[in-house]
């Protein structure tokens, strides 16, 4: 029997990694086992999410669809994105693209260095029922929600804020002082976020510089992730703590954040790696590397 095998690239944007399908030709829709089976990093290729790029409905560069780890099917990456926007505009030789995404039109186009992309990711949403949260909060900048004893919790009253998936920032001292690995699955399932929630520790540690570690829902800890930088560094702004431009530190690198005071759209600003290509045998699930990425190109460049 032949063998079904399909090329892929595995690609980071600050170490928040994915496997991107290009699906614009030939369609590809995997089960929520097989994409789980597929990300563990133990049994599979081993992804924070799974992206596959298809045609646009709206006749825009492409749309692009995004599977955490746990093989649930969401609306919004930004560290994708970027990476997405970087292989259409390579491709195409263009300097701006437009990708389509469950949480809308997102524009991606080069910055100011090679691998570097920005992208507009369009508004944050703060109402309760945007967000969403399971009841109704007047302020989401900070909502009633602890962790922890409760005459000394461990978390508390973090800001809630979507930018097409939903987000918790608790500000703290230490972004290392919590065992987020502990808080994180019980935060990310609380029963105020309905659909779940990505939570960030964030540390104002400088003017306009935050330090921030994040447990992804349906992933875990993540190196970076695109959308709470852009979460973050609107919720800061938002409530005074910091101006409109900051930088996001995560454990994978810096991330640019403008929340443009114009349009009220977040500009988001940071690095895109290919790591490798490879196929995948969907007969036996099985996958190997077939070409190098870009730390092999950039040193034989070099040479
Ligand atoms: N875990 C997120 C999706 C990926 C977000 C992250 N990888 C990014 O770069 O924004 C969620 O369930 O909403």
């Amino acid at each position: 029997m032949a063998s079904e095998t399909r090329p892929f690239l595995k690609m980071n944007g600050l170490g928040n990694d994915f496997v991107v399908w290009d699906a614009r030709v030939d369609p590809l829709r995997l089960s929520p086992e097989v994409v789980a089976r597929l990300g563990d990093r133990e049994t599979g290729i081993g992804f924070d999410q799974m992206i596959t790029v298809e045609r646009s409905s709206f006749g825009v560069d492409a749309f692009m669809r995004i599977h955490n780890q746990n093989g649930g099917e969401v609306s919004a990456c930004g560290n994708a994105t970027r990476c997405i926007g970087r292989l259409l505009m390579e491709e195409a030789g263009k300097d701006l693209v437009t990708i389509e995404t469950a949480a809308g039109l997102l524009h991606a186009f080069d910055a100011e260095g090679p691998r570097t992309v920005t992208v507009d990711m369009g508004k944050p949403r703060f109402e309760w029922d945007q967000i969403p949260l399971a009841e109704e909060f007047a302020d989401t900048r900070a909502i009633e929600l602890q962790i922890g004893p409760i005459d000394d919790p461990v978390l508390h009253t973090p800001a809630a804020v979507s930018m097409g998936n939903p987000h918790a920032i608790f500000w703290v001292d230490d972004v290392e002082g919590y065992e987020l690995e502990r808080f994180g699955p019980l935060l990310e399932q609380h029963p105020i976020f309905p659909e779940g929630a990505n939570i960030s520790l964030a540390h104002i540690f400088d003017e306009d510089q935050i330090r921030v570690k994040v447990w992804e829902r349906g992933v875990g800890l993540t190196l970076a992730c695109g959308t709470a930088a852009c979460a973050v560094g609107v919720a800061a702004a938002r409530d005074g703590k910091t101006g409109r431009k900051t930088t996001i530190h995560l454990p994978g690198g810096p991330i640019g954040i403008e929340w443009r005071e114009s349009d009220e759209h977040v500009l988001m600003t940071g690095l895109t790696e290919v790591e490798f290509e490879g196929e995948v045998d969907f007969e036996t699930l099985t996958w190997r590397k077939t070409g190098a990425g870009d730390a092999s190109t950039e040193a034989e460049a070099a040479s």
